[in-house]
């Protein structure tokens, strides 16, 4: 049996091996980026106005010029017109380039125009106004979003203003997830009442999805050549196998032997903790595919989907890791056996901004009901017993 600290060490060890792959951009939102994506051309591409009103020269306002010819319209989406005469004016709009001449923009509201003129209202203005200068954000050829950056809406926006319709970005894992036990039956059924309906799968879909990882949902019966089929199938055709249950000490709990049998380096099997004591973690030759058995009991498979699962997989996509966050125990709390026990708490945030945490101990590892109340759990270290009031203990979010 290894401690927790050990096995998140072991697990982090067996990343994914996640190739780059061509995105569509409208997939693209969330993905780590594989490829620097750099500028096709300066960021503006051209002066460009960015006030509706006219362009001038500034020389001839501060040479005392009010009153300025109109020699016609630059519109946006318009080649770029020339100020023919140097005491004239173009009217300008917002997104337009400058004019060949003029150096400076005034808004109508500071103008007004009558026969073809403008006349300026006020008597203060900055040469070069109402310009965004080309090249003053970004140069043509600067790297603007370099490889391993996740990307954000703004990045989406500068990807396609530089024409990548397409981005290399790490490929998502292929994850199966699959329940294991003659007493479960699917979601649609009716139970008999030796039975149970699957919920643990359907838990840890939910929490890949909020990863963007969409997983395919399978079920075993406790059949030791049943499941050396339908787990070397499996393994052939995925990156990640999560299973629940079967991983204990039961006479039909076959999943570690058979994962062995396929060919799956066992890494461990039992960490100290509670819950979740039997989990099971190993991988294939060059970790081609990591499996992780997950106890069956539905609190045990939570915590272990959020204490082990999410870090590796954000690690293994590129995400950065969640950051590590902690709450102070809103009252007193005793776990003696010498393990790191996962606590269910309601976190809220008091006044002086501090988060507390108040314990939700529920009936144990089969109360997934509880977990509905809770909405993250605490770290308590194996090497204490009495946890008191205040102390500030690692959390971990639902
Ligand atoms: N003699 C021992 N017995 C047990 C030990 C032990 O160390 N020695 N460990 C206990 C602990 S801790 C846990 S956790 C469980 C783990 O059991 P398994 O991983 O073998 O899981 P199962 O036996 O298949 O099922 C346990 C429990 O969970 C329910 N279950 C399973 N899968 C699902 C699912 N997909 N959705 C909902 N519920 C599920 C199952 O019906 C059982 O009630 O072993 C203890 N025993
Ligand atoms: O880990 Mo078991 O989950 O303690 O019931
Ligand atoms: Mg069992």
């Amino acid at each position: 049996m290894i401690s927790v600290i050990d096995a998140t060490a072991t697990i982090q060890a067996h990343l994914l091996r996640l190739p780059a792959e061509t995105t569509p951009l409208e997939a693209a939102t969330g993905r780590v980026l594989r490829e620097p994506v750099t500028a096709d051309r300066d960021f503006p591409p051209f002066d460009r106005v960015t006030m509706d009103g006219i362009a001038f020269r500034y020389e001839a306002f501060a040479g005392g010029q009010r009153t300025f010819r109109i020699e016609g319209t630059q519109f946006a989406g318009q080649p770029q017109q020339t100020l023919q005469q140097p005491d004239a004016c173009w009217e300008v709009m917002t997104g337009a380039m400058l004019p060949v001449g003029a150096d400076t923009v005034i808004r109508y509201e500071d103008i007004k125009t009558a026969d073809g003129q403008a006349t300026i209202l006020v008597d203060e203005l900055t040469s070069g106004q109402n310009i965004h200068r080309q090249g003053v954000d970004r140069r043509a050829g600067d790297v603007l979003i370099p490889a391993g950056q996740v990307l954000l809406p703004a990045h989406i926006a500068v990807a396609a203003t530089v024409g990548k319709a397409t981005v290399q970005t790490t490929r998502l894992p292929r994850v199966a997830l699959i329940s294991t036990g003659d007493e479960l039956v699917g979601v649609s059924e009716t139970p008999l009442p030796h039975q149970i309906r699957q919920s643990n799968t359907w838990m840890i879909r939910a929490v890949l999805a909020g990863l963007g990882i969409q997983a395919s949902l399978h079920h075993i019966h406790d059949d030791r050549q049943t499941l050396t089929e339908e787990l070397g199938r499996l393994l052939a055709d995925n990156d990640l196998l999560i299973l629940s249950g079967g991983v204990s000490a039961g006479k039909a709990d076959f999943v570690p032997d058979v994962l062995t049998v396929l060919g799956v380096q066992r890494h461990f099997h039992q960490v100290a903790q509670r819950p979740g004591k039997p989990l099971w973690f190993g991988s294939t030759a060059g970790d081609q595919q990591v499996v992780f058995a997950l106890p069956g009991n539905p609190v045990s498979t939570t915590m272990c989907v959020y204490r082990y699962i999410v870090p590796h997989l954000r690690a293994s996509v590129g995400l950065p890791a969640a950051p590590a966050l902690t709450a102070a125990l809103a009252r007193d709390f005793t776990f003696k056996p010498a393990l790191t026990f996962f606590l269910p708490v309601r976190l809220s945030v008091a006044t002086d901004g501090q988060t507390t945490a108040e314990p939700l101990p529920g009936s144990g590892s089969g109360d997934f009901a509880n977990l509905m109340d809770a909405d993250a759990f605490l770290e308590l270290p194996a090497d204490q017993s009495y946890f008191a009031r205040g102390e500030a203990l690692p959390v971990w979010r639902f």
